[in-house]
C-alpha cells in the first residue's frame, strides 16, 4: 500500500468519525486514514466517569472554545468546550445515552431531509448500541456502544422521578429512549463502570485491521481540491506539513466547530466570509457556518439532606478515596456515574405529547455553572435540577476570520433571539421548582440557593437565566442536510453540495439539534456515511 494514498480519509476520530473510519474498513477492502489531532486516549480520567469534571479542568484532551460576547447573555462570553483527543468528545463527555424525540426526526425528514425520519434513524440507535434493558421493539442488544442503567444507592432518582409525575408534570416510564418522553434512571454508555467511547466501542477493534491508519497529532488544515473535487487533506503531522491524497473520498467528522471551518480554509463556503479572510473563494456554499444550535442549560441548586447529595464524598481527598475504592473494587457507585441520576422528557403543558424540555437531576451542586476552570463541590449537601428547551429556535454562527488552520473560528451563540427560547427556559425552571416543592423531593431539599427563593417573579429569573444560562455542550448545525444547495451545506446522503468526493458526518449536519444529548445521534451519523458511501449513495 502506498503510505500517503488511501481509499477513504477520514478526518477527526470523535463521534462521527471513529464510527465512519471503523465501518469502512471492515470490510477489509478499502485502505483508509483517520487524521485526529489531538492524542491518544490515554488519560486516566477519561476512563472514570465521574473523571469529567477533571477532564474538564485539566484541558490535556479538550479544546476551549469561547464564543463572542452574547448581549443576551449579559455579554458574557460562553465557554463551549470540545473534546481534542481520540474519541472526540465521546472521550469528554458527560455519557448520558439518548436517541431523541420521534418527532424532531420526522420534522427533519419534512424539512428537506428525506431518509433522516425517526423510521430510518432508529435501526441504526439500534445497531450502535448494547443494552440489557428496555423493548426489543426499540433497543439495541449487540451493538459496540454498551449502555448501562444507573443503579440508584440513594432516594434521589426515585424522589425526583416520582415528584415529576405526582406534580402532573410527565409520567415515570421504564425506558425514555421508547418514544423520547417520560422520565426514567439515567442510561449511561459505559461498560463495566469504565466510559465507552468510540474508542472503546470502534477503534480498539478496527485499528487492529491493516487497512486502518490511525494518526493521532495530525492537524489537517484544508481540504485538496482540484476541479471542484477532494483529492486529498494537507495536514500538519508532528509539526512537518503533509498532504495525504484520497482515491475515492474524503469525509470531515472535526465537530460543529472545525468542519465548517475546515471547509471555509478549503475555499468552500460564504463569499463574504471567505473574502474578509483571504482565503480564495473555489465554491460558494451559503450555508456553511451558519444555523450555529445550542441549548441554554440552566440549573436550580438546593441544600439537601446530606445523605442524597455526594458533595462531602467528592469535595473531600478522604471522600474521593473512599468513592475511588469503591469504584476500584466494584466499577459501582457515584464514581460510575457522571454525577446525572435520572432524568425526564417532558411537554411544556400536560395537555401536549410531545416533549419540549429536558429536566434532570445531579447529586452535586457546583457554583461554577459549566465555566472554564475549577469545578468544586459547595461545602454544604447539594442537589442539582437542571433544565433546558429542548428545541430552541436562536440561531448563531461559526466561521474563520484568516485562513491560519490553528485560529479559532468566531462563535456567535445568539442566544434568546427567538422570543420562544427564553420563555421555554422559564417555564422550565418553573417546573423544576414545583418539583422541588412536591411530594418526595420536598422532603429530601431543604432550601433554594441558587438563585434562591428572592429571585420569585418572572423578570427574577430571566435575569438569572441571563446571568448563568451555560453550555448543555450540544453545538451543532453549521454544516447542515438539506435537499437544496441555497438552505444548505450537504445533501441527505452527507456529500457537499457541488464538490465530488466529499461528505461530511459529524454533529454539524444536523439540521435542528436532535432534540436531546448528541452524542448517539452523531455516532448514527457516522455509521451512515459508510453505510451512504458502501451502498454506492
Ligand atoms: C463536555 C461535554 C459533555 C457532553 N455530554 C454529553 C452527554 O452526556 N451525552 C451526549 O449525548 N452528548 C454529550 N455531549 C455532546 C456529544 O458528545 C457531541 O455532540 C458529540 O460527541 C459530537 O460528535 P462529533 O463527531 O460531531 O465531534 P467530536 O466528537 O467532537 O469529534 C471531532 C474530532 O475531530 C478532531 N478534529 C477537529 N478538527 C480537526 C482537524 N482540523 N484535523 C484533525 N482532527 C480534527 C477533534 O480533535 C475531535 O476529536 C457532550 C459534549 C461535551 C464537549
Amino acid at each position: 500500500m502506498n503510505t500517503d494514498t488511501y481509499d477513504y480519509i477520514v478526518v477527526g476520530a470523535g463521534s462521527g468519525g471513529a464510527a465512519a473510519a471503523a465501518r469502512l474498513s471492515e470490510s477489509g477492502k478499502h485502505s483508509v486514514l483517520l487524521l485526529e489531532a489531538g492524542p491518544p486516549d490515554k488519560n486516566i480520567w477519561t476512563r472514570i466517569p465521574l473523571g469529567v469534571a477533571k477532564v474538564l479542568e485539566q484541558a490535556k484532551v479538550t479544546r476551549s472554545f469561547f464564543t463572542e460576547p452574547d448581549p443576551n447573555m449579559d455579554n458574557r462570553k460562553i465557554y463551549w468546550p470540545r473534546g481534542w483527543v481520540v474519541g472526540g468528545s465521546s472521550t469528554v463527555n458527560g455519557m448520558i445515552w439518548v436517541h431523541g424525540t420521534p418527532r424532531e426526526y420526522d420534522l427533519w425528514a419534512e424539512d428537506g431531509c428525506p431518509g433522516w425520519a425517526y423510521k430510518d434513524l432508529q435501526p441504526w440507535f439500534k445497531k450502535i448500541e448494547s443494552f440489557q434493558g428496555g423493548d426489543d421493539a426499540t433497543r439495541g442488544r449487540k451493538g459496540p456502544v454498551t449502555i448501562t442503567e444507573y443503579k440508584p444507592v440513594d432516594g434521589m432518582p426515585d424522589a425526583f422521578l416520582d415528584s415529576i409525575q405526582q406534580a402532573g408534570i410527565a409520567p415515570r416510564v421504564k425506558d425514555y429512549n421508547a418514544r423520547g418522553f417520560g422520565g426514567s434512571y439515567l442510561q449511561f454508555n459505559t461498560r463495566n463502570g469504565v466510559r465507552c467511547n468510540t474508542r472503546m466501542a470502534y477503534l480498539d477493534e478496527a485499528t487492529q485491521r491493516p487497512n486502518l491508519t490511525l494518526l493521532t497529532g495530525a492537524m489537517v488544515g484544508r481540504v485538496v481540491i482540484e476541479n471542484k473535487r477532494a483529492v486529498g487533506v494537507a495536514a500538519k503531522v508532528d509539526g512537518k506539513d503533509v498532504q495525504f491524497k484520497a482515491r475515492r473520498e474524503v469525509i470531515l467528522s472535526g465537530g460543529a466547530f472545525n468542519s465548517p471551518q475546515l471547509l471555509e480554509l478549503s475555499g468552500i463556503g460564504r463569499r463574504d466570509v471567505l473574502a474578509a479572510a483571504g482565503v480564495p473563494l473555489l465554491h460558494e456554499l451559503q450555508m456553511v457556518g451558519e444555523n450555529l444550535s445550542e441549548h441554554v442549560y440552566s440549573p436550580l441548586m438546593y441544600r439537601s439532606r446530606a445523605e442524597v447529595s455526594w458533595n462531602s464524598g467528592l469535595g473531600s481527598p478522604m471522600g474521593q478515596a473512599k468513592l475511588g475504592l469503591q469504584w476500584l473494587t466494584t466499577r459501582k457507585g457515584p464514581m460510575a456515574t457522571s454525577s446525572i441520576t435520572a432524568q425526564a422528557f417532558v411537554p411544556l403543558t400536560p395537555d401536549r405529547k410531545d416533549a419540549e424540555i429536558k429536566l434532570q437531576v445531579q447529586q452535586l451542586s457546583i457554583s461554577n455553572n459549566r465555566g472554564a476552570g475549577k469545578l468544586k463541590p459547595d461545602t454544604f449537601p447539594g442537589v442539582t435540577l437542571a433544565s433546558f428547551q429542548i428545541r430552541p429556535r436562536s440561531r448563531g454562527s461559526c466561521h474563520i476570520a484568516s485562513s491560519n488552520p490553528t485560529a479559532d473560528p468566531i462563535l456567535f451563540s445568539r442566544h434568546f433571539t427567538h422570543d420562544d427560547d427564553i420563555h421555554h427556559c422559564l417555564t422550565a425552571l418553573r417546573m423544576s421548582r414545583r418539583i422541588a416543592e412536591t411530594g418526595p423531593m420536598a422532603r429530601l431539599l431543604e432550601e433554594e440557593v441558587r438563585p434562591g427563593g428572592k429571585a420569585a417573579s418572572d423578570e427574577d429569573l430571566i435575569a438569572y437565566l441571563r446571568a448563568t444560562g451555560a453550555t448543555a455542550w450540544h453545538p451543532l448545525g453549521t454544516c447542515r442536510i438539506g435537499s437544496d444547495a441555497s438552505q444548505s451545506v450537504v445533501d441527505p446522503q452527507l456529500r457537499v453540495h457541488g464538490i465530488q468526493g466529499l461528505r461530511i458526518a459529524d454533529a454539524s449536519v444536523m439540521p435542528t439539534i436532535a432534540s436531546t444529548n448528541t452524542n448517539a445521534i452523531s455516532i448514527a451519523i457516522g455509521e451512515r456515511v459508510a453505510d451512504f458511501i458502501q451502498r454506492g449513495a
